[in-house]
């Protein structure tokens, strides 16, 4: 997603308009249906399965989000990062290079993770009082600015949600708005937490006021609500990034994240991406996985792909 990889305009957003947020519909129950034929509706086998996993490595943000995290264990991340498939498996599947997008850490430990990839991959941090978003709020911009300097050229903002809970709608751009100020060249993701935002609606409303405030990208979750991303919500996020291009002109990525740790659950996320924004969106500068398991999961589908053997999950350590 740096300038670098990405030959799109970042987005600029658009100025606060009451009516478009309140012109969003949902269809629930048909968004509930089509969420449901998804995972049915693609079934992908052996060489393009291979060639789809790889993929889906090529934009996970490989993650660790822990209260434990330590210099040591965001080494061995970072590491895996930059190799996160065995070479013999790779030769096998006749793949060259493969990396994952980006690391993404605690604040803390942005200094660990930039010394370890030396500019190789960006570094995404969490900022703005991950999970909750409830530190004061000149602190969460204080911290955005201090992601930067210490290297982070992503940072993945939390969306207060009471704004969007209380339908304060004007609020949540402003804050919005003021934390895309403080990333500056760093790329943003808001952080939706979809799980704690009640309805559908209020996720769609969400989405187009942070698209509107100049959001990068939209995440679903921070991994730590108790319901994280869904096909259901990623549905309806990836058909509001649609409209809003539409409106603005600009692509905006999309990342689903929390509980997607299977490869099958990522096959489908790709499948349903490609489905409702086209090709555009299947590379690292407009879409992530936010995962820490999936890449071990991902790693073993393509041993047993090369040697027909599955191995203990156990010998795909990420951390
Ligand atoms: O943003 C990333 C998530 O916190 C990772 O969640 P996960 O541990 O469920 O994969």
């Amino acid at each position: 997603m740096s300038a670098t990889i990405s030959d799109l305009p970042r987005n600029a957003g658009l100025p606060f308009d009451i009516a478009l947020v309140e012109s969003v519909r949902v269809n629930t129950p048909a968004t509930m249906r089509r969420a449901a034929t998804i995972p049915a509706r693609r079934s992908l086998k052996k060489d393009w399965q291979a060639a789809w996993l790889a993929r889906a490595i090529s934009v996970i943000d490989l993650t660790t989000l822990a209260g434990d995290d330590t210099e040591g264990r965001v080494r061995r991340l970072c590491a895996k990062a930059l190799q996160p498939v065995r070479p013999d498996l790779l030769d096998a599947i006749g793949l060259p290079d493969l990396t994952v997008g980006a690391v993404c850490v605690y604040h803390e430990m942005v200094p660990a993770a930039v010394e370890a990839l030396r500019g190789r991959l960006p570094v995404a941090a969490v900022s703005t009082g991950f999970p909750a978003g409830l530190s004061p709020f000149h602190l969460r911009l204080r911290e955005i600015e201090e992601s930067v300097a210490a290297g982070a050229t992503e940072i993945d903002i939390v969306i207060s949600r009471r704004h969007v809970l209380t339908g304060n709608w004007q609020a949540l751009y402003d804050e919005t708005a003021q934390m895309r100020a403080a990333c500056g060249d760093a790329h943003m993701k808001a952080i939706l937490a979809t799980g704690e935002l009640g309805t559908l609606k209020n996720v769609m409303k969400a989405s187009m006021v942070c698209m509107a405030a100049g959001s990068d990208f939209i995440k679903t979750s921070t991994g730590k609500e108790a319901v994280n991303a869904t096909l259901p919500v990623s549905l309806v996020m990836m058909r509001t990034i649609r409209t809003y291009e539409a409106l603005s002109g600009f692509k905006v990525g999309f990342k689903p994240a929390g509980g997607v740790s299977k490869a099958k659950d990522a096959l489908t996320y790709l499948a349903l991406l490609k489905d409702e924004l086209g090709d555009r969106w299947l590379r690292p500068d407009l879409f992530r996985f936010g995962a820490s398991s999936l890449l071990g999961d991902i790693e073993r589908q393509l041993e047993h792909h090369v040697t027909g053997r599955y191995s203990a999950a156990c010998r795909h350590a990420i951390g």
